[in-house]
């Protein structure tokens, strides 16, 4: 056998030392050695043995062999069966695809091992026979024994209750507990317990029998030995929840294990009771209200084999199962699933290369695909299927556009339009519910001077200040608060005033014009406490108010068969954000709400108002058709160049010094036009971001834009490479965004 070395990162804590350090493996280990694996190794100043992780062993290094030293022990090794070597390979591919640090990486794919407290759950357990205990009752009683009796009388129901139930409930205190155990009545017992979010046991008999389109669906992926990746278009409500839950059930049939990842907004109550009717405790979840520990608990459980499916959001998707079957994506093309810190990954792409290397199958699931994934599937890199029935027979809602410029001319102001006005009328008399949706983004309400024009802004950030209940505006970005102005700080004019409608102001209109009505408000604002948007949408379900009044929030994925009209009340703001994934967002956003609708017995209607009812983004998403919308929007991206027609990344630079970051920025243009692939690629900008100061820092940003994925990607090594290096870049942060 030859050398082998080993590739090692020193200190996972230590960003300063992210590169890794060339080891020399002793023959004697090389059979035991594996990537994973906690290692000790002389390091620094005096060789002092220290802790370090295998990212790569080879077989060739670039270093001076006789100026390198021998691994030392293998502290942790990792059994190959529990997959943590493919997990670090994986980071590896982030860190290459994404660009960020090799710790970055790890630290995002393996949670760090913090020592954490396990609970202790300790039960009490009744040690006497049936009659011995009623004897002692009887003892208790005439003793006038009270707290002993209710202890004795509640064992000898149940034989074992927990350890806190019996102080809590039964009141009792820790002396009677162990006087009684001392005179072996009962016992303690301490079990182990890992913190389990699920506490309700719920499992009982599934009885939904597939239909014809889901069996078809599910039989295809399952018998499909050609593609990994599978993307599945079924019209909202069509079902595809269950045809996850039978392919999870045939992957776990297998003593395989399934990641289903939901976006964590749809993660509710209602969705996580699906699964868990049906798998019962083989299912955990994590979401972001978890604690570090928490989380660890449930990766640990994972681990151990103690569960086979995990449901949440992007950071589930490394959950280290070792027999990884399946990873499901529902609602597959919310932007949540991308990344917002560094590494930038995007769990769609990461979850297929998790899948190549575990051999697992991916399920990408949306009523409103992404163009990328729609796109891939057309060039048949994903295996494509179509449900376009709703599974439970009803037929996809009514929808009618009103022009909101007509409804101006005719001398209504309202944001209600009088189609809107006269649907909820009649459901209101038929009492069926409502959901109001509003987009938020157009409507955050900024002061602006009607004199001269002035917007209050933010002196921090390039923003207007958002104004809330008592006179004062906040700045959404960096927290900033002031007192409102009665005057215009510019011109000192009186006619200063908020623009824009907010939920707050629409609630109150609807309340006007319906007293009578329940509403229910759900943004933001109603959302901050714990659980906060699972008690409005429970209090929904249950009927308990006629209208739900909402923010992109309403639109997710939610089943409520009560809901017969939905009224969208300005479709089109969304559409003139700089982005030019604007329309694409603006179109699922309307079929997703639109999608809310008639979704049980009885039929549905769809009320969309806009300024702008011609735009093929509105007219397609009130047909509900998800390929003209594709067709026009895809001969866009070909005609602007912009994905999935190319690959794109940016560049986004940040720096105080506005001057220092242009050049900065600048320089990297310039040395991208000097590399032997410039012909292969398009640099645009450096520009200014659409915000272009965030907390009195600049940002600037570059866009690369190439048909070829390597080609980008090593041009991003070349220029990390380079920024890494070199001085200038000390007092400006430069990171890359892979756009997908
Ligand atoms: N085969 C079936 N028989 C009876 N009811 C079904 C069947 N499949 C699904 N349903 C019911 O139809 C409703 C919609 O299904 P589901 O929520 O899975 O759809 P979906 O495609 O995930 O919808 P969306 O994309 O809008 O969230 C649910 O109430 C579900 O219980
Ligand atoms: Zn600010
Ligand atoms: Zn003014």
């Amino acid at each position: 056998m030859g050398q082998l070395y080993a590739n090692i990162i020193v200190d996972i804590s230590q960003e300063k030392l992210d590169r890794t350090f060339s080891y020399l493996v002793p023959e004697t280990m090389q059979n035991l050695i594996h990537i994973g694996d906690v290692v000790e190794v002389p390091f620094g100043k005096g060789n002092r043995l220290t802790k370090g992780y295998v990212v790569e062993l080879t077989g060739t290094t670039q270093y001076q062999i006789s100026k390198m030293k021998p691994v030392q022990e293998i502290l942790v090794g990792t059994d190959q069966t529990t997959g943590e070597d493919r997990l670090i390979a994986l980071a590896a591919w982030m860190r290459n695809t994404y660009g960020s640090t090799m710790i970055q990486a790890l630290k995002t794919v393996i949670p760090i091992k913090k020592k954490i407290r396990q609970k202790e759950r300790k039960t009490l357990i009744l040690l006497l026979s049936d009659a011995e205990a009623e004897e002692k009752l009887r003892f208790y009683a005439k003793k006038n024994q009270k707290a002993r009796y209710r202890l004795l009388e509640a064992l000898l129901e149940e034989k074992e209750i927990p350890y806190e139930l019996a102080v809590g409930k039964l009141n009792l205190s820790a002396s009677v507990i162990r006087t009684m155990a001392e005179q072996g009545i009962l016992k303690t017992e301490s079990v182990l317990v890992y913190r389990n979010p699920l506490h309700q046991k719920h499992q009982g008999a599934y009885n939904i029998a597939l239909n014809e389109e889901q069996r078809k669906v599910v039989d295809g992926i399952w018998n499909d030995k050609v593609h990994r990746t599978s993307l599945l278009h079924g019209v909202t409500g069509s079902g595809k929840t269950e045809v996850y839950m039978e392919l999870i059930a045939r992957t776990v049939a297998q003593q395989r294990q399934a990641i289903v990842l939901i976006p964590e907004i749809s993660l509710t109550y209602q969705t996580v009771m699906r699964f868990y009717r049906r798998f019962g405790e083989r299912i955990s979840i994590i979401h972001s209200r978890l604690s570090a520990g928490e989380k660890y608990d449930q990766f640990q459980r994972a681990q151990n084999g103690d569960i086979d499916i995990m449901i949440g959001p992007r950071s589930a998707l490394f959950t280290p199962f070792s027999r990884l079957g399946l990873i499901i994506i529902d609602e597959e093309h919310e932007p949540s699933y991308k990344s917002e810190t560094t590494p930038r990954y995007h769990a769609r792409e990461t979850a297929i290369e998790r899948a190549k290397l575990e051999g697992a199958k991916v399920v990408l699931g949306s009523a409103t695909p992404s163009l990328e994934a729609y796109y891939r599937a057309k060039q048949g890199k994903y295996a494509l299927y179509t449900m376009t029935k709703r599974a439970r027979g009803s037929a996809l809602p009514d929808v009618e556009i009103v022009d909101m410029r007509e409804e101006l001319r005719n001398g209504n102001r309202s944001v209600i339009s009088q189609s809107l006005k006269e649907a909820m009328t009649e459901k209101l008399q038929a009492k069926e519910q409502m959901m109001l949706f509003l987009n938020r983004r157009g409507y955050a309400g900024f002061l602006s001077c009607r004199s001269c024009g002035h917007v209050v802004m933010c002196p921090h950030c390039d923003v207007s200040l958002s104004v809330h209940n008592h006179g004062r505006m906040v700045c959404h970005y960096c927290g900033y608060e002031a007192k409102k102005p009665v005057v215009c700080p510019k011109c000192g004019s009186t006619f200063i005033s908020t623009f824009g409608t907010g939920t707050q102001q629409v609630e109150q209109v609807v309340k006007k014009m319906f007293p009578e009505a329940g509403v229910l408000r759900m943004d933001m604002d109603t959302t901050r406490e714990k659980d906060g948007h699972e008690k409005i949408l429970a209090a929904f379900q249950n009927q308990e108010a006629d209208i739900l009044i909402g923010t992109q929030m309403i639109v997710k994925g939610h089943d409520f068969p009560n809901v017969t009209l939905v009224g969208i009340l300005a479709a089109d703001l969304s559409l003139y954000a700089q982005d030019y994934k604007a329309g694409e967002r603006t179109f699922q956003l309307l079929t997703q709400a639109a999608g809310r609708a008639g979704r049980g017995e009885k039929s549905g209607n769809v009320i969309i108002q806009s300024y702008d009812p011609e735009h093929y983004c509105i007219t397609a998403a009130s047909r509900q058709d998800y390929c003209g919308f594709y067709e026009e929007e895809m001969s866009y991206r070909m005609l602007a160049g912009y994905p999935p027609a190319v690959y794109m990344m940016s560049l986004h630079g940040t720096g105080k010094d506005e001057a220092h970051l242009q050049t900065a920025m600048d320089y990297l243009v310039k040395m991208m036009q000097r590399m032997p692939e410039s012909a292969r690629i398009r640099v645009l900008g450096p520009t200014a971001e659409s915000i272009g100061k965030i907390q009195d820092e600049y940002r600037k940003v570059i866009y690369i834009k190439g048909e070829d994925l390597q080609i980008l990607t090593g041009i991003k090594n070349k220029l990390e490479k380079y920024i890494k290096m070199n001085e200038g870049y000390r007092t400006v942060q430069i990171q890359f965004d892979l756009e997908n």
